[in-house]
């Protein structure tokens, strides 16, 4: 419990990153700058993409083993001259020339990520040291997509980066937060040790179009719920908190702090606080007011509070979130509806 203030200051190296390709300093021609998105088939990965792909001078290498993204996020891109999808479980060590690393590559629903709790830690723990190891051996900067969840049950709140967390190491949500946890280690000491250029975004709760229906999170949960006329099932007691950041803000986010000078960690996510009953009845209210909402018993060691702290993200990358939840919320619905198939009501 409580905070370090040492936190981000003797974390920094003074050893030199690794040479990059060659081809980043050529005299006579600016190549494209090749970018590696694990997990971009999924969720954010695949907003991510949307994004980096806007930009011409952009690569974009996915990698991804489908197990809750897919295709269909990638379809516009794929066919394209500088778009490359393979099929690869960062498990297992990649052999590819790239310049960034985005490492996003890991279920984040708990219903998902406890399915397999070996193969999820085995994903943060193996999968981060690979990419790690292919940032070392090509000289590329990398970043980690890891969580609030770090922080666990929280004794602190909001949340800021020098706060060390309330975790249980033992527990069913162990696999994710002590993997991302673990994975954050990771990061540090390849960039003390080989001096790596690393970036680590602690993600906040992040929603929107693409979420898969059947995601297993909350707000997922309650627009599938409404748009099918279910009651929206509240998780007891109802009063835990969360913050919801919407996708293209967390997208922008995560690009800022890749092109900057920090390290991180830093937090990334809209500071608006709703409980979970405050959350149901917004839904309700916005999409389908004949909805119930129903109680329902919650899973092990769900936090209780979640409240990020974006100071940091504030005055080092110049970043806070755009969308309020009431705005992005009616962007979601749009989307499952068009997927449900469930017309809006005239
Ligand atoms: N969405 C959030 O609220 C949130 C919050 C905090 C952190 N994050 C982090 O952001 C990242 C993306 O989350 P998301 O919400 O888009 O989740 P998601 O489940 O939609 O995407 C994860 C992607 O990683 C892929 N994947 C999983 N294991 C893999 C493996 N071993 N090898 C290769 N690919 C693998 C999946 O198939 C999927 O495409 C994750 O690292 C997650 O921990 C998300
Ligand atoms: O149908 C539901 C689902 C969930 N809930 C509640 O909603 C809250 C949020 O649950 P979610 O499953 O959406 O997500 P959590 O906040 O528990 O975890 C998330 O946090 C950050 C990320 O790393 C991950 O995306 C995910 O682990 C919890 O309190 C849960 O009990 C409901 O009330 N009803």
């Amino acid at each position: 419990m409580g905070t370090n203030s040492s936190n981000g200051e003797h974390q920094t190296t003074t050893k030199p990153p690794p040479m990059p390709s060659p081809l980043r300093n050529s005299k006579f021609f600016q190549s494209n700058m090749r970018i590696l998105v694990t997990g971009g088939a999924g969720f954010i990965g695949s907003h991510l993409v949307d994004k980096l792909m806007e930009n011409e001078k952009n690569e974009v290498i996915v990698a991804d083993n489908y197990f809750t993204g897919s295709k269909d996020n990638l379809k516009k891109w794929i066919g394209h001259p500088r778009f490359e999808l393979i099929r690869h479980d960062v498990t297992e060590p990649l052999l590819i020339e790239v310049d960034q690393i985005y490492h996003l590559a890991c279920p984040a629903s708990p219903i998902f990520y406890k399915y397999n709790p070996v193969k999820t830690i085995k994903t943060n723990v193996i999968g981060t040291l690979n990419m790690l190891g292919l940032a070392k051996r090509v000289g590329a900067r990398i970043l980690l997509t890891s969580t609030s969840e770090v922080y666990g049950d929280p004794l602190v709140h909001p949340q800021p980066e020098t706060y060390w967390g309330n975790v249980n190491p033992i527990g069913v949500r162990s696999c994710y937060d002590e993997g991302k946890r673990v994975a954050e280690t990771l990061m540090f000491d390849y960039h003390r040790q080989h001096g790596i250029e690393i970036r680590i975004a602690r993600i906040f709760n992040t929603y929107g179009p693409r979420m898969n229906i059947d995601d297993g999170r909350v707000v997922s949960n309650f627009i599938a719920q409404a748009l099918r006329g279910e009651p929206l099932t509240v998780q007891k007691p109802g009063t835990q908190t969360r913050s919801f950041c919407y996708v293209s803000d967390m997208v922008d986010g995560l690009i800022r702090l890749m092109e900057g000078e920090n390290t991180g960690p830093i937090n990334i996510g809209n500071p608006g606080e709703f409980t979970m009953i405050e959350l149901a009845e917004n839904v309700k209210e916005l999409i389908n007011p004949a909805v119930e909402i129903k109680m329902v018993e919650n899973t092990p060691d769900d936090p209780r509070q979640r409240k990020p702290d974006i100071t940091k993200a504030k005055e080092l990358l110049g970043w806070e979130p755009k969308v309020k939840l009431r705005d992005g919320l009616p962007l979601m619905e749009e989307d499952f509806r068009l997927r449900l198939g469930v017309a809006k009501k005239k």
